[in-house]
Formats: structure tokens, sequence, C-alpha cells
């Protein structure tokens, strides 16, 4: 479904990512980790067509991408500047429908169907600023998933919430996942939170970034914030990812 192959992206010259070749099957949650100025949203930017690659390619179902692909949605990390915040709750969310020419009856059922996924059912008259951060980045949440993208991609989604909302948002993205099966490449800087969600793992390295590791998470699929990461297994999964980034840093 999705498909990095060779990219590579310089900025004037100077090489930040060398080399990453990886792709995702159809329906699976592959969460990017790596080091801080590793080249993550560099990587995320190529991938939405938002940036051109130096060299190498991305395609999405087949279809190489030139420009943001009509099949894809983009959660980004900050929910403050991707809301409008002149446009009510069920505004935001119904933007990208009317700019795809959904019928309006069915653009209605979307944006509910959606906005109750998230939880937020209850303040669709609401504008973004009157509500919490947690609250507005279910509102991008609910807007990505209201597109009924073939893939989706997250950038540090959650890195500007706290940590029990955060924890809350990881729930309900693997519910929201589970639920509809959306294959979603999950950036994050976070190791617990890559190996809690993630069905793999990319590891990359310090810039210029190569991937270090293309890691199965071998954990069960039922994943439960108390339990799951009580596991020894989450343990081991996240010591190797930690004691990979660290032998890469120090290579720097
Ligand atoms: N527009 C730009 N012009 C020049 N260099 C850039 C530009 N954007 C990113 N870089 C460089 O490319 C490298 C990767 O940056 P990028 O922001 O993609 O990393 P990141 O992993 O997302 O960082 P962080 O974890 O801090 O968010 C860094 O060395 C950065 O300085």
């Amino acid at each position: 479904m999705l498909e990095i192959s060779g990219l590579k992206k310089e900025y004037g010259g100077r090489e930040a990512v060398r080399e990453l070749t990886f792709s995702l099957d159809r329906g699976e949650l592959v969460c990017v980790v790596g080091p801080s100025g590793c080249g993550k949203t560099t990587l995320l930017r190529c991938v939405a067509g938002l940036l051109p690659a130096t060299a190498g390619t991305v395609s999405v179902a087949g279809e190489r991408v030139t420009g943001p692909p009509p099949n894809m949605a983009v959660v980004f990390q900050e929910y403050g500047r991707s809301l409008f915040p002149w446009m009510t709750v069920r505004q935001n969310v119904e933007l990208p429908l009317k700019e795809r020419r959904v019928p309006r009856e069915r653009r209605e059922r979307l944006v509910f169907d959606a906005l109750a996924a998230v939880s937020l059912d209850d303040v669709p008259g609401a504008y973004p600023w009157q509500l919490s951060g947690g609250m507005q980045q279910r509102v991008a949440i609910a807007r990505a998933i209201a597109y009924e993208p073939q893939v989706l991609l997250m950038d540090e989604p959650f890195a500007a919430v706290d940590a029990q909302t955060r924890a809350e948002l990881e729930d309900l993205i693997l519910a929201l996942w589970q639920r509809l099966g959306t294959t979603t490449l999950f950036v994050t800087h976070d190791i617990d939170e890559a190996v809690y969600l993630g069905q793999r793992v990319v590891v990359l390295s310090a810039s210029p970034t190569v991937v270090l590791e293309d890691l199965k998470i071998d954990l069960p699929a039922e994943r439960d914030q108390l339990s799951t990461r009580a596991l020894p297994r989450f343990a081991d999964l996240r010591g190797h990812v930690y004691a990979q980034i660290q032998r890469a840093k120090g290579a720097r």
C-alpha cells in the first residue's frame, strides 16, 4: 500500500536523509522512531507529497507520489495550527469532504460518525480554541478518518499533550485502527509509544539517515496501557530499540 524506495533528501547540497527503503502492507500500523533531528519530519513530508525527494520514490497503492495524494490524510503534531480557528468542529471535519465534492447527505453522515468515533459528537458547534489540546487533536483525527484515506500519516501527533491524554489518544488510535484497518504510518521520537502502537517499528539512524532495523513487534494484538507495558517482552523490545538508537548516536 505504501512503498518508500531509496528515498534521499538533501537540503542545499547537505545530505539529511541518505537512503530509506521500507514498505507497509495494506492495513498495517507501522511506527517510525529515531533520534531528534534524524529526518522523521523530512520523511513524512516526502511521503505526503509536500516535499520533493532528491532521489528515490514513494508510491501509494502503486501510484507514484508527486504531490499530495488524494487517498492520504495527515495528522500533524501542531493541532493548534492545523485546525481553522474560525470554523466550528463540524466545519473543520467537513472541509476536506466538501473539497472532494462528497454529496451533502453522505458528508453529514461521515462527519457525524467520525466525531462519534472520537467521542466528540456533543461539541460539533464549538470552535477549536474552546477545546483542550487533547480534544483539538481528536478533532484533527476525526477530520482524517472522515476523509476515509487509504493511508494515514501521523507526525508525532501526541508530542504536545500531557501524559494521561497521550495514553488515551494512543488507545483511541489503536481502537480506530482495529475498527477501520487503515494503513497507518506513525512517526514518533518516543520509543515506548512506537513499541506500544506498532505492529512493526522502523528504527532510523541519526542524520544522514538510513534504516537501522525494521523490527516486528511480537506483542499480543490486544494492547492495554497497563498490562502490555508490564510485559517482559515489552521491556525487551523497548530496550532493544533504545540500545540501537544509542549506538547510532555514538557512531555519528
Ligand atoms: N528546510 C530545511 N533546510 C535545511 N535543513 C533542514 C530543513 N529541514 C530539515 N533540515 C535538516 O534535516 C535534518 C532532519 O530534520 P527533520 O526535521 O526532518 O528531523 P526530525 O527527526 O523530524 O527532527 P525532530 O525529532 O527534532 O522533530 C536535520 O539535520 C535538519 O537540520
